[in-house]
């Protein structure tokens, strides 16, 4: 969508919730910078009247910022002329059958806009946790059309955030805790009619391969694989979601983004490699076809569901400037491939904490795995580096284009797994692992890292007293912004991560900040809200570490720092 990217190049707006195509979520503004970053102050706030996680950013848009809630998933437009008016709210009524679903909170990773086009207006997009995906009028908040992707009493609910590119609008799937074959669907701008949809299991035809698919990799599997990985029918029921992030090269009109874990976590009851969960592939915008798709965690033991982050950049590899994608994948492991073809580049951990795998066999593109840290029936795994948190979960990332450094916020989590047979039952939990999660060798559970995606090389790091789940975001002030599950907003310097600012908000940060420009003035901008798989410490019983999938363990603490809340906070200096 050219009048998008166009748009997303301005850094006045935020107009997607990665920023950008490229998914940089870095703006090149530098009126507050390292020097006068200690003088931010907040210039007003907002509460959204829900509770729960708020994951994702507002979007900025033309003077206007779109807010958006966790379940029932409200979207307020605010003036910013005046941030004292609504200038209109949609509050959808939902089926709230979907909460008992959801598996790890009831969030909402954010809304996306599409300008107006030739057969549409300016358009706001919305998933509701209830499977729908809306079309809203950006101007006026009418609704423009409504449409059924998941059905929550197979237990798929939608929190992944809408993704525009051309005239479509992408959507993932979630609830592979609960056996839900995973799909994307693209949806037509104009009228909400499907332009396709490409599972992650099944049949290629459901999967959709180009007739090249993996030819500059053949090794990574081509055809048939989807059914032949599988015993049986346990691909109808083998997850593959995607309720992470999308990116997209407007150039090579492809899109990218990760398949998740597959179902159940229990892995003897699906034996095989179990493709493609766990995939990162390269699409034809127009058709959805497969060009590559490479699995990172062929029969996945852990949950390393591999949806997250996908880096954009451009960079020499070998004196050649080339076309890269880099992703912090959920088990530890930090890929860069070529986005053409899906070569892989190079593939490093995230820190040698990482213990399930001693290295990726760059050739192979296969994991060499440390069988002490495997699961099995009748059997407790201990120590496993990351837990099925992962290292990086559902944060975005932020890439400085001139260091040529991604900042990462890291969750440093390890855990204990023994799994258990469960029988499937439509609509229902489907796990089978009990799991009790504990910080990780570094004794904090999260940092913030500098790192350069070609070389693996980390120029810096500074250690959070909890996961840092919201992601980052950085700026041409030398600045990484980012928010922590104990409630600051922090700024790094980006050169040497050193701190230069914080303020305590009035609940935890899940989301990431953003930063826009009004009327010639910088401000940042940022959800609080505690909340999502980490938030599970402050409503499940918190003597039980297993409860909340093992998270209670790992987030205990956490209750004594912040409590639930709502809204945006915005700063300005
Ligand atoms: O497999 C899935 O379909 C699925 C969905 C979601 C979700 O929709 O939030 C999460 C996960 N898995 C998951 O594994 C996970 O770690 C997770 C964390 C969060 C969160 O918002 O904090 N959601 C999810």
């Amino acid at each position: 969508n050219q009048a998008l990217d166009k748009l997303s190049k301005q850094n006045t707006n935020w107009v997607m919730q990665t920023k950008d195509y490229s998914s940089t979520h870095y703006s090149e503004l530098y009126d507050i910078n390292i020097t006068n970053v200690q003088n931010l102050k907040p210039a007003w706030s907002f509460s959204t009247g829900v509770l729960n996680g708020h994951e994702g950013g507002p979007l900025v848009v033309d003077g206007i910022m779109y807010v958006h809630s966790p379940y029932p998933n409200n979207v307020f437009a605010i003036d910013l002329n005046n941030p004292d008016k609504i200038l209109w709210q949609f509050k959808p009524k939902q089926n709230p059958a979907a909460r008992a679903v959801a598996c790890c909170d009831v969030v909402n990773r954010g809304l996306a806009y599409a300008p107006q086009g030739k057969d549409y207006p300016a358009t706001i997009f919305l998933n509701q946790l209830d499977g729908h995906v809306v079309a809203l009028n950006a101007k006026t908040g009418e609704l423009l059309w409504k449409m059924e992707n998941s059905d929550i009493a197979m237990g798929s609910t939608l929190t992944v955030a809408p993704f525009v590119a051309e005239d479509k609008v992408i959507v993932g799937t979630s609830g592979a805790e609960l056996g839900v074959r995973g799909y994307a669907t693209a949806y037509n701008i104009k009228d909400g009619k499907q332009a396709w949809r490409v599972y992650a299991t099944g049949p290629d035809e459901d999967i959709k391969l180009s007739k090249d698919f993996n030819k500059a990799n053949p090794h990574y599997g081509q055809f048939g694989l989807g059914l032949k990985t599988w015993e049986g029918d346990a691909w109808k029921i083998g997850g593959g979601t995607n309720w992470g992030w999308y990116a997209y090269d407007p150039d090579l009109r492809m899109l990218y983004y990760g398949s998740g874990n597959p179902a159940p976590w229990n892995e003897t009851m699906r034996p095989g490699d179990n493709k493609w969960t766990m995939t990162i592939w390269g699409r034809d915008i127009e058709t959805g076809e497969a060009k590559f798709g490479y699995q990172k965690t062929p029969h996945d033991e852990w949950d390393y569901a591999g949806v997250n982050y996908m880096g954009l950049s451009e960079q020499k590899v070998n004196g050649k400037m080339t076309k890269l994608l880099t992703h912090p994948d959920r088990n530890g492991i930090v890929y860069t491939l070529n986005r053409e073809n899906g070569d892989l580049v190079n593939a490093f951990k995230i820190d040698n904490t990482v213990n399930w795998v001693k290295h990726v066999d760059l050739k192979t593109g296969l994991p060499v795995r440390d069988p002490e840290y495997s699961t099995r029936m009748d059997h407790e795994a201990k120590g496993i580096c990351p837990s099925a948190m992962g290292y990086h979960n559902q944060g975005i990332e932020s890439y400085d284009p001139n260091k040529q450094l991604f900042f990462m916020g890291v969750n440093h989590i390890c855990m204990d797994w023994e799994p258990f047979m469960l029988p499937y039952r439509a609509g229902q939990f489907f796990v089978g692992a009990t799991l009790n999660m504990y910080p990780g060798p570094k004794g904090t559970l999260g940092q913030v890292k500098a790192m350069n995606g070609v070389t693996g090389e980390f120029e810096w790091e500074v250690q959070e007293k909890f996961a840092v789940w919201g992601g980052t975001t950085a700026t041409a002030g030398d600045l990484v912004f980012y928010g922590t599950l104990d409630g600051y907003i922090k700024a790094l310097n980006s050169k040497t991560g050193e701190e230069l600012w914080k303020f305590k908000l009035p609940s935890g940060v899940i989301g990431h900040p953003i930063t826009y420009k009004h009327e010639g003035k910088q401000y940042v901008a940022i959800y609080y809200g505690v909340g999502g798989w980490p938030g599970v410490g402050l409503v499940f019983d918190l003597k039980d570490p297993s409860a909340g999938l093992g998270a209670v363990g790992a987030f205990k603490e956490l209750a004594h720092h912040t409590q639930m809340g709502g809204g945006v906070m915005v700063f300005s200096l």
